[in-house]
């Protein structure tokens, strides 16, 4: 096993990961014990990768023999038993369920097709953020958020589904508590301890109970009525509707050609999930690809926020350099790709193009509130609250 910190009996490491968030507590330790690290946490060996070079090693070169996902207690509940693209084991039912969404949703045709929803969503953010009365400071972070969710709701689903604000504050809530980090998943033979940890309880509840737990699979039921309602409209007649990505999923799912059935799937996949971690038999490995992309022996000024520094650079964000890989690389890379970056650029461009940005109550950007907030992905803990100064206050949008 390579370097790692003492550990204690029982717990292992999980002791020294406590006080920051587990990326920061990571890279610290790997300043200490090196680029490939060995960490105990409860029941789990883990393999923390901090380099490039080794990140390559893992994700390209030996990519294949990386290419699984762990089995944690958090994934298993909220996927349908590991059925969505993000959790299942890399073989031949993620590759049919990577292929559908790819071909449907995902390719270059299908996101330029996706066009019109792009313009009129990020349209109607602007002209809603017109409308802010008395310069009043705006949830920016919550905005973007629920533009987010629209593009990809309509994209995905055809249109935006009626429980848009129930399936905003479920997927919310899922991302704070499916960290991977959880007791449960550390020690996975002494299931109680997810009971004392209270993020099994929790993780049903959002899944199988009655209250909560059942507003997932509601609100996915209830896209998937929905379309069925309106295929069984188009077949007699009444009307006419081009397939979006459940359409196909339903269609398919009576297609006996398939090698795997998609009966269970489908509510699976259309819960978008992400994970950052892959697994090598019982051992699993963490790329931190949050500490790579900030590390002063790759970057200079890494902690500044210098977008210049990309202009004229042969750098990607593609999975080729691996010093900067923020949709991760190898064979497990961000599928999403495609269809994420005009969803980023055209909505920030329209932002700064209309309006200059304030911080409230004579803030300095270095008042600002950085802290993160853990869960499957980083993000602000608190939301980003900005003044908008119109630049074109009589602009007709
Ligand atoms: C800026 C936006 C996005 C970022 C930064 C991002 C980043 C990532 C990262 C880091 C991974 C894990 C890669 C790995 O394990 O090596 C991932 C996986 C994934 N992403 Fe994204 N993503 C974004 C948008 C999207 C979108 C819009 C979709 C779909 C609509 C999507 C679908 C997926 C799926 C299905 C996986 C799992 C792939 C697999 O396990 O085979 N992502 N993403």
């Amino acid at each position: 096993m390579p370097p790692g910190p003492w550990k204690l009996p029982l717990i292992g490491n999980i002791h020294q990961l406590v006080g920051s968030p587990p990326h920061h507590r990571l890279r610290d330790l790997a300043k200490k014990y090196g680029p490939l690290m060995h960490l105990q946490l409860g029941e789990s060996s883990i393999i923390v990768v901090s380099s490039a070079e080794i990140a390559e090693e893992v994700l390209k070169t030996h990519g294949i023999i990386f290419a699984n996902r762990p089995s944690l207690v958090s994934t298993k509940i909220t996927t349908y038993d590991f059925k969505n693209i993000a959790s299942a084991p890399y073989g031949n039912y993620w590759r049919q369920v990577q292929k559908i969404c790819t071909a449907e949703l995902l390719s270059t045709s299908r996101v330029k097709s996706f066009r019109s929803i792009r313009d009129e969503e990020t349209s109607n953010l602007i002209k809603t953020i017109y409308s802010n009365e008395g310069g009043l400071p705006v949830n920016l972070s919550e905005k973007i958020f629920e533009l987010t969710y629209a593009i990809t709701a309509r994209a995905a689903f055809g249109k935006k589904c009626k429980d848009q604000q129930k399936y905003i504050s479920i997927v919310m809530e899922m991302l704070l508590i499916a960290s991977g980090f959880s007791i449960g998943d550390l020690f996975p033979s002494i299931g109680m301890l997810d009971m004392i940890s209270g993020m099994k309880s929790k993780l049903e509840k959002l899944h199988q109970d009655k209250e909560a737990a059942q507003e997932q699979d509601r609100v996915l039921e209830n896209i998937l009525d929905d379309h069925k309602e309106r295929k069984r409209v188009t077949k007699t007649g009444q009307g006419k509707a081009k397939e979006d990505l459940v359409d196909v999923f339903l269609r398919l799912q009576h297609n006996d050609d398939l090698e795997f059935p998609l009966t269970n799937s489908i509510k699976s996949v259309i819960w978008f999930q992400e994970k950052t971690q892959i697994v090598v038999s019982k051992t699993r490995t963490i790329v931190n690809a949050w500490a790579i992309a900030r590390d002063p022996k790759y970057w200079t000024e890494a902690e500044k926020f210098i977008p210049e520094r990309f202009l004229g650079s042969p750098l990607n964000y593609k999975g080729t350099n691996f010093t900067y890989i923020p949709f991760g690389a190898g064979k497990r890379i961000c599928p999403g790709i495609r269809f994420a970056i005009p969803n980023v650029e055209l909505p920030l461009a329209q932002l700064l193009y209309h309006f200059f940005w304030k911080l409230p109550n004579g803030m300095k950007e270095e008042d600002l509130n950085m802290t993160e907030a853990f869960g499957i992905g980083v993000r602000r803990k608190n939301g980003l609250m900005l003044i908008p100064i119109p630049y074109h206050p009589f602009l007709d949008i």
